[in-house]
């Protein structure tokens, strides 16, 4: 599939994303999967979010804003999404930072997400590489997680997108950057964590993870440059943003800079 074609075929598709995700971002996300045509839902109730995982076509686990309920919710979710071959996603929020979730975060990993998307520090640290990040902010450069990114797809058999300001999509066999400027999505809360969210819908509409998560990450970039040429500041270019992901022309993907390392 080209990475065009993902993005179509998501809009096609609109597949239905179980987000189990932070209260900071649940409404953004939810609207920013709307734009790019895609189906949200959150439940964060244990009883509901095994057998709703088996419905969903993605699901996503955001570790941003953690509770004991959500947590077990969340074990739910990966064992139900497991026997169902549901893809599901994994962005380890503020890990290596704080403790609960870290150590959380540590065990899920081994139980096969599709894909691992987080910012440098979360991905080195996830690794248990030595990591500076600040609470839910990277310190650390995107290269310097390059090196984690491909012991985690190797140990996992996921795929590894690292955010910054070029993205790095990493498997055990291939590293490529997407090179877009998304600046402005990290003046408004949630550019990442609604990224891991498409992310999800567009490995559910794609053929294989790698591809659907460069062609997300590509165009999502896309899609804030665009809303950042249009907006006056971080306010409006949420509402830009969420316009450009419904807008963008998916064949714009050619103009994206796609580097295979
Ligand atoms: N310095 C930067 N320059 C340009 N774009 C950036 C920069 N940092 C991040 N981005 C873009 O912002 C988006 C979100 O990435 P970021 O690394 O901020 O995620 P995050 O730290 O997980 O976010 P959050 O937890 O706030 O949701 C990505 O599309 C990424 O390409
Ligand atoms: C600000 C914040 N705090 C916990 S999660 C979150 C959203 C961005 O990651």
């Amino acid at each position: 599939m080209t990475l065009p074609a993902v993005i179509h075929s998501l809009r096609h598709t609109s597949p239905l994303v179980f987000c189990l995700t932070n209260t900071v971002v649940a409404n953004f996300t939810a609207n920013a999967l709307l734009a790019a045509g895609a189906a949200p839902a959150m439940t964060n109730l244990p009883g509901e979010a095994g057998p709703f995982a088996k419905t969903a076509c993605a699901v996503l686990v955001n570790l941003g804003t953690p509770s004991t309920e959500q947590l077990a919710a969340m074990d739910e979710a990966i064992e139900a999404a497991n026997q169902a071959n549901t893809p599901w996603v994994l962005d380890p929020v503020a890990v290596g930072a704080l403790p609960v979730r870290t150590r959380y975060a540590q065990r899920i990993v081994s139980l096969r997400p599709a894909l691992i998307r987080g910012n440098a520090s979360e991905i080195m640290a996830l690794a248990g590489h030595r990591s500076t990040g600040r609470g839910v902010d990277s310190a650390d450069p995107v290269a310097a997680a390059i090196a984690a990114g491909r012991e985690l797809a190797e140990r996992h058999g996921a795929v590894v997108a690292i955010s910054g300001p070029a993205d790095a999509v990493v498997s055990a066999q291939r590293t490529v950057m997407v090179h877009t400027d998304g600046i402005e999505l990290t003046r408004v809360t949630g550019g990442g964590c609604a990224l891991g969210a498409f992310a999800a819908a567009a490995i559910a509409a794609g053929q294989d993870v790698f591809t659907s998560t460069v062609a997300a990450h590509a165009y999502y970039g896309r899609a804030a440059e665009r809303a950042a040429a249009l907006s006056l500041g971080p306010g409006s270019f949420a509402a830009q943003f969420l316009d450009a992901l419904a807008l963008t022309d998916p064949q714009e993907l050619g103009a994206v800079r796609i580097e295979e390392l």
